[in-house]
């Protein structure tokens, strides 16, 4: 190894352009060394010198042998090979010796002493030490020295060995030695050049100079955090190692579930478990299913972070685990404070700078914002500073500022907040609209609006009015605006941070509550818009709530009962609307609203939907309140009944029915909840099984029905056919009886003297009528139409009813015998009738007062 030193070649180092990058060539040494290390050979030691002029000696000596030898030959021929081996150890001695396998050196074939063994490994790593050494050298002054003091124990021992020994044996046995000593300093040193290697390569040993520089007591503390250091790798290690060999969650025993001593193993087991359903196929137990787990996950959840069974259930829903993990520790933490700058007072950078100047550390919120700022720390209260005094801003949420961005008020507009209260939103409407146009401030807490009121003044708007009413009743009151924001009052499940109290608070009866109330209120709000306006005509709903029965489902109920459409918030991040949730499938436009939540978003948990109405048109079909109701309830059931079948899905509680139609949720323990979801299946499969039994009962009625059906039309033809040919004789007797009865009618005006006579005519006619009509009302019509007819007409008419009548009396004969079939009873009794009949129409052909006035009229001609 190393570079041969050329001692011969010039001392001047080249010069010129790029000499550093080439390549190294042999190192050069001056003269002046040169001769020194010539002058240093000259300058041996006493004990060098006699050594060396004895090996001189030893030499000569065997030459001289050698010449005897060669003189006198010896009978054998062994004597030759001695000769020859003589002859190369002599050359071995006097030739350096040949690497690797020759003829020469077959010596080193013969097998060897495990100490000959061990030495050659020490010489391989000699060698190997030797080569590391070369590199080592300049910088370890300590190593060469043990080198020196080894070669020199060397020489003593070769010394030794001389005086002692037979010449070639004690040669031998002397570099054996020599061998062995060097071999176990070499040892030693390759175990510190090991170390200093380490020294050398590490960064430690860099700082070496540093480490001179500094005291002993920050040597030691360097040295200490070094295996502070050391240790805490190791630690890393066998962490890393206890995870990957980490014995599978067990899974408690029944009713030990809650033997958890500490908030940390509640904390542990859940890290467990929800590593278990992370990969369940692989880590479950074999025993227990998914929902087994996610029992007592979500029952550790409630114990860890405090929520009720009914809201964490909700999470779980909502959440994939691993992110609801993550929501309900964002839950835990306060959302940082942020103010809002009043633009009609102030701009942002003069009020930033006003605020740092009293000690508040802030910033702007961010890109999305151009008024709303974000305090890290503050040596004054933000709620009572000159400023805020001076309403050059409100403390107000981030998340407060997104539902007014996406209504994007314009100046001169007519806009509803229809629940305003404190104003937080409605006084950042005012300021966007400049304070122009009008804005309606509305809310149905009479205390709360005087919140309103006094954030107003504080902030100098002019444009408001301000209305305490109940929103639903609005468009019956006032309609017709550009805009309306509903902030809708919600259960707050977004900011738990804020108030903790929703955790516990909150269960089925309050979630239908405020959606039934969210709906009625989206309706009102959508019904107070106007289509037709030009700037306008949309409507903002909000919630501080995750849950979307409060979201989704109210604006997916909204698109079925209003002429609207979902727009895009314009707001350009946040998560996109659920279109589907678990089985529940939305409108696909829902995509268009945005969430917010506190461990994506750093803010409140929040819903905004943006929509716009297209007509003013309310469809008739829509029953505002009860019909969605039911239709989620039913839903509602329809997805309990698909929970039970899933296995993933966490058991759900279930609700029953109150008096008033509100779902009451039922804490039931476990038997009591497997009982009733047997008996739910008892009932699904009796249920289907009446169904299919109803079925095939109607489908034997329609038969029977169908068969009947068919023999009655069948009658019916029958029956109809012969009324028909009734019809048409009784018709043509109507038509007879008519023109005779008007005949007679105007036989009557003509003859008014002779009353009597034509009473007794008519009865006669009339019984003849009765004969082949029961009907006399018509009759009594067609006469006071005939009236007015001519006498010449009435006699033409007389002589043909004469005909007819002889005609028709011909054709009565058949009819007549047909009326004798009739029981005599029956008969009677229409013969009686008839009798009444004819007394009526008697009484209603008496002249009236027409007739005598044209009676008076014809005695004064
Ligand atoms: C979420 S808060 C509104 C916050 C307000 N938008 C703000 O930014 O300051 C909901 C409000 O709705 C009001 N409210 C509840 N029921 C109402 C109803 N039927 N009509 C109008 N307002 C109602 C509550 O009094 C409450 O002040």
């Amino acid at each position: 190894m190393g570079r041969k030193a050329k001692f011969t070649e010039g001392v001047v180092a080249k010069k010129g352009p790029g000499r550093k990058t080439k390549k190294q060539k042999d190192p050069l040494f001056s003269k002046a060394l040169i001769d020194a290390k010539e002058s240093n050979d000259a300058k041996l030691s006493s004990r060098q010198r006699k050594r060396a002029r004895k090996r001189i000696q030893k030499v000569e000596q065997r030459k001289e042998k050698q010449l005897l030898k060669t003189q006198s030959p010896s009978p054998h021929d062994n004597s030759k090979e001695s000769s020859e081996e003589s002859s190369d150890e002599e050359e071995l001695l006097l030739k350096p010796s040949k690497a690797g396998f020759s003829d020469h050196n077959n010596q080193w074939l013969k097998p060897k002493n495990k100490t000959s063994s061990k030495r050659q490994l020490h010489k391989t790593a000699e060698d190997e030490s030797d080569s590391e050494d070369d590199e080592i050298e300049d910088e370890n002054e300590n190593s060469e020295a043990e080198v020196d003091e080894s070669d020199e124990d060397m020489e003593e021992a070769e010394d030794d060995s001389e005086e002692d020994q037979d010449e070639s044996e004690e040669e031998q046995d002397s570099d054996e030695e020599s061998d062995n000593l060097k071999v176990q300093k070499l040892n030693d040193l390759d175990s510190d050049s090991d170390s200093n290697e380490e020294d050398n390569f590490s960064p430690e040993s860099d700082d070496n100079d540093e480490n001179d520089d500094l005291l002993p007591i920050e040597k030691e503390s360097k040295k200490l955090k070094k295996r502070q250091e050391k240790e805490d790798k190791l630690a890393e290690e066998e962490l890393q190692l206890n995870i990957a060999n980490q014995e599978k969650f067990i899974f408690p025993a029944k009713g030990s579930e809650d033997d958890v001593k500490s908030l940390q193993d509640v904390q542990q087991r859940i890290r467990e478990i929800v590593s278990v359903l992370a990969d369940f196929k692989k880590l479950r137990d074999g025993k227990h299913s998914r929902s087994d787990y996610l029992e007592i996950l979500k029952n550790d959840l409630c114990t860890y972070y405090s929520y009720n069974e009914f809201l964490m259930d909700k999470l779980l829903q909502l959440f994939p685990l691993s992110e609801l993990l993550e929501f309900l520790e964002a839950s835990e933490v306060q959302r940082p404070l942020t103010i809002r700058t009043n633009s009609l007072k102030t701009r942002r950078r003069d009020l930033a700078q006003a605020l740092i100047s009293r000690g508040v550390n802030l910033d702007p919120i961010g890109k999305w914002s151009k008024v709303g700022l974000v305090v890290y720390s503050s040596q004054v209260p933000m709620g009572a500073t000159p400023e805020y005094l001076a309403g050059h801003y409100i403390i107000q949420g981030a998340s407060s500022m997104l539902p007014v961005m996406a209504l994007a008020p314009q100046e001169n507009e007519r806009i509803l907040d229809m629940s305003s209260a404190p104003g937080g939103k409605a006084s950042h409407i005012s300021a966007i609209m400049k304070n122009t146009g009008v804005l309606f401030a509305n809310d149905i807490n009479r205390d709360r609006i005087k919140a309103v009121v006094g954030n107003f003044h504080r902030m100098g708007i002019i444009n408001s009015v301000i209305t305490c009413m109940d929103g639903r009743n609005y468009p019956q009151y006032m309609k017709g605006f550009d805009r309306v924001l509903l902030d809708a009052p919600c259960t707050g499940t977004g900011v738990v941070a804020k108030d903790a109290s929703v955790k516990t608070s909150k269960d089925e009866i309050d979630i239908q509550r405020c959606y039934n109330l969210q709906r009625q209120l989206l309706l009102a709000a959508i019904d107070s818009v106007s289509a037709k306006s030009s700037t306008g005509g949309y409507i903002v709903y909000s919630t501080c709530s995750v849950l979307p029965e409060e979201n989704e489902w109210v604006i997916d109920f909204a698109l079925k009962k209003r002429n609207v459409k979902l727009v895009s918030t314009g707001l350009d991040f946040g998560t996109d609307g659920f279109v589907n949730y678990r089985h529940y499938r939305f409108h696909p436009t829902l995509k268009l609203t945005k969430r917010f939540y506190p461990h994506t978003h750093n803010m409140d948990g929040f819903f905004v939907a943006k929509l716009k109405k297209f007509s003013d048109v309310i469809p008739k079909s829509s029953n505002d309140t009860d019909e969605p109701a039911e239709d989620i309830e039913d839903s509602k059931r329809a997805a309990e009944v698909s929970d039970e079948e899933e296995e993933i899905e966490s058991p759900k509680k279930k609700a029953k029915i109150s008096e008033n139609g509100v779902n009451v949720p039922t804490k039931l323990n476990g038997i009591e909840k497997k009982t009733k979801k047997l008996d739910k299946k008892i009932k699904l499969v009796k249920g289907t099984k009446e169904k299919v039994q109803k079925k095939k009962a109607k489908i034997v009625n329609q038969e029977q029905i169908s068969e009947e059906e068919s023999n009655n039309t069948k009658k019916k033809k029958r029956s109809k056919k012969a009324d028909k040919l009734d019809n048409s004789k009784t018709k043509n007797d109507n038509q007879a009886n008519k023109k005779v009865e008007g005949i007679s009618k105007t036989n009557n005006v003509k003859a008014k003297n002779k009353k009597s006579e034509n009473m007794k005519n008519i009865s006669k006619e009339s019984k003849i009528k009765n004969q082949a009509s029961p009907s006399l009302e018509r009759v009594d019509d067609s006469t006071e139409k005939d009236k007015g007819k001519n006498k010449n007409k009435n006699k033409k008419l007389q002589n043909k009813a004469v005909d007819k009548k002889s005609k028709i009396s011909s054709s009565k004969k058949s009819d007549l015998i047909e009326w004798t079939d009739v029981p005599m009873d029956a008969a009677k009794k229409i013969s009686n009738k008839m009798k009444k009949n004819t007394k009526k129409t008697i009484g209603k052909l008496k002249p009236r007062k027409s007739d005598k006035s044209s009676k008076k009229f014809k005695n004064k001609k």
